[in-house]
């Protein structure tokens, strides 16, 4: 049963609580005037930037600069003068120097500034030898790549009992899987790897992002609010899978590839459980790191981000809140003046300008819920 976050101090001006309509919603604590930001998020628990703009976007504050690629990369040099001096990560990071060969670990910064600021991270060594571990893995598996994509593949059937076949196939991995792949030696673990898609590798990418942060939290003395917010969130599994089968296939390959080539400060947290979370609450909560400075229908979508403290407004046609992003901030501003006890509510589509009727239906489609927001209620009433 998914924990609840009630008790959790969000934001001084809203609290959390259970609705009649759609779960938990964030409810204003006292008069809010408009403008004001009631929540600032710098770090989520997980973030990643899509394929495409891999190398177009700065990895550390999203500037994205119409389609340019970023002109700071990492090399081994930044390697030695920042991260091995401050944090000595042994065995697995002198094999990928000693090598001569570093990628970058498929990271792109669009500053000198960025670079720096990124490297001198807490622990940045484990995500760096985990996203240089995948980019290497990634590439050795190009040929075979190239040659699975004009092999025609045939959909998963979908399964009468949705639930008891995904439980069925995470068993099979803890039971069979995992045990057989651990009597293999390291060099042939790799070639159990499974060959990924472009959009599984970036599904890797943050979920490596996400436990590299979840670690970072734990290893924390107090109890972190963003850990237990995280615990909280919901998870759209079921939905997306029943939606499209063939995702819980992805999925175990996303798990697999990550169970073959963590380094084991992050290993030791993936558990089937917790990767099951993470892409169900991804589902569910993820917010898009759109391109700054355009109309909603001409913007990229540059990646996305996890932010579970942020993760309880629900969605409103009609809006009270607005996200507005800058760099690898987001602030949450009222728009209106709002009284105490008053539900806050974002807009988590871009599509309020289409009518009703298209607008349930995207909901339904692309989010999984009938939108029942005192905009839509209405003009349901009226068509
Ligand atoms: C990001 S979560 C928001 C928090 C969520 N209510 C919870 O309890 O964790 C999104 C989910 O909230 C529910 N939800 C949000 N807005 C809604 C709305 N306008 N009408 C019905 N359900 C809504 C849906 O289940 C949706 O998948």
């Amino acid at each position: 049963m998914t924990p609840s976050p009630e008790g959790l101090h969000l934001s001084g001006f809203f609290a959390v609580r259970q609705t009649n309509y759609g779960g938990r919603a964030c409810f204003a604590q006292r008069n809010i005037s408009r403008g004001t930001i009631i929540l600032e998020s710098k770090e989520p628990v997980g973030c990643t930037v899509c394929y495409d703009f891999r190398k177009e976007v700065c990895h550390r504050c999203f500037h994205y600069e119409g389609g340019n690629t970023m002109k700071f990369k990492l090399s081994a040099e930044d390697l030695q003068a920042f991260v091995i001096k401050i944090y000595p990560s042994g065995k697995e990071m002198e094999t990928l120097l000693k090598k001569g060969s570093f990628l970058g670990a498929g990271l792109w910064f669009c500053s000198d500034l960025c670079r720096r600021d990124f490297l001198t991270l807490r622990d940045v060594s484990v995500l760096l030898i985990s996203f240089e571990k995948l980019l290497r893995l990634f590439q050795s598996q190009n040929k075979a790549r190239a040659a699975q994509k004009s092999e025609e593949t045939g959909a998963d059937p979908i399964a009468a009992d949705i639930n008891k076949h995904i439980e069925q196939r995470w068993s099979q991995i803890e039971t069979e899987w995992i045990p057989r792949l651990s009597k293999l030696k390291d060099t042939r673990q790799q070639m159990e790897a499974p060959i990924l898609t472009e959009e599984e590798y970036i599904s890797v990418r943050f979920v490596i992002d996400t436990l590299w942060r979840i670690r970072a939290d734990n290893l924390k003395k107090e109890l972190c609010t963003r850990n237990q917010a995280f615990e909280c969130l919901q998870s759209n599994e079921i939905s997306k899978i029943r939606r499209a089968p063939s995702l819980l296939m992805s999925q175990i390959k996303i798990f697999q590839t990550l169970y073959i080539i963590l380094p084991f400060e992050l290993k030791s947290f993936l558990t089937s459980t917790l990767f099951r979370h993470i892409i169900g609450a991804d589902y569910a909560n993820s917010f898009g790191i759109w391109e700054l400075g355009l109309q909603s229908d001409a913007r990229e979508l540059l990646g996305y981000w996890m932010i579970p403290e942020a993760s309880f407004f629900n969605h409103s046609c009609a809006p009270n809140v607005d996200k507005r992003r800058i760099g690898n901030t987001l602030h949450f501003v009222t728009n209106k003046d709002i009284n105490a006890n008053e539900q806050l509510c974002i807009d988590y589509s871009g599509i309020l300008d289409l009518d009703v009727k298209e607008r349930q239906k995207s909901f339904s489609e692309n989010w999984f819920f009938n939108c029942t927001c005192d905009r839509c209620s209405l003009e349901l009433k009226a068509v």
